[in-house]
């Protein structure tokens, strides 16, 4: 079993500028590419409770796996933690943790997660590792959907106290997420959105061949992407890192 943690090469193009003409080849350029970034830089460098989250999930979810961040992502989620000193996080949509074991590790020993997901059957299955990677003291895994519980933290008066969130879960509450998330979140902290690129899908037009269930969630995914760019109380980066990750500071 091939243990690449990342969207199977859906979009199989290469796409080149020519003059005014967008050029697309159609080659497995992006699925090479991933493998060399992930064998000679992130798997290296991957805490070993990581890889073991990791294989653990492709064991038991197979091609569902792919739902893990991938090592490059973690490793850069684990940077910007570190560089912004955060403490207190919440991560909505937790599956079996690979994310959220990067940000355990990356925070200070005295570090908090909110960790938000009605799959409890996944957690536990990464909960193992956790434990085993002695991180489990800064998580409190609540079992619910995200909105109930974020409504909730904003009448008990948590507002402005996150430094950081992490947005992995349904595409289609992203928007409303989007809005609790800017009280939630200090003036200066950040909110991480995941599979913003969702595949490649969102640089294609509605009648390519896409697998259905992209079809379903790329009009959500487009939708925010756009909403965010204009978004004025927000400074934006849209990476294309993983499956696209936008990072989103509180400016107000
Ligand atoms: C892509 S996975 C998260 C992967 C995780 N970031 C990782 O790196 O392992 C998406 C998760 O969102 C969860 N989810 C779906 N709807 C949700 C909701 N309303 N609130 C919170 N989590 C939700 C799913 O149960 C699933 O486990």
């Amino acid at each position: 079993m091939e243990i690449l943690s990342q969207f199977p090469p859906v979009v199989n193009y290469r796409l080149f500028i020519y003059g005014d003409k967008l050029i697309r080849i159609r080659d497995g350029y992006r699925k090479v590419l991933l493998e060399y970034l992930l064998e000679t830089s992130a798997y290296p460098r991957e805490h070993e409770q990581l890889k073991e989250l990791r294989e653990a999930t492709v064991d038991k979810y197979q091609y569902w796996s792919l739902m893990n961040v991938p090592a490059d992502e973690g490793q850069f989620l684990s940077m910007l933690l570190k560089l912004m000193n955060a403490k207190k996080t919440i991560e909505v949509g937790v599956f079996t943790g690979y994310s959220l074991l990067s940000t355990a590790l990356a925070l200070p020993d005295d570090g908090k997660i909110i960790a938000i997901d009605p799959d409890r059957e996944a957690y536990e299955t990464g909960l193992t590792f956790i434990q085993k990677a002695n991180m489990s003291h800064k998580i409190k895994y609540i079992q619910s959907d995200a909105t109930t519980v974020m409504s909730k933290f904003l009448a008990d008066g948590e507002e402005g106290t996150f430094d950081f969130a992490f947005v992995d879960a349904d595409k289609e509450n992203y928007i409303n997420y989007h809005e609790q998330l800017l009280k939630l979140v200090k003036v200066g902290g950040i909110i991480a959105y995941d599979n913003t690129l969702w595949a490649g899908t969102v640089a294609l037009s509605e009648d390519e061949e896409m697998l259905e269930y992209l079809k379903g969630c790329r009009g959500f995914i487009m939708k925010l992407n756009t909403f965010l760019a204009a978004d004025s109380r927000i400074e934006l980066a849209h990476l294309s890192i993983g499956d696209g990750l936008t990072l989103c500071k509180r400016l107000k």
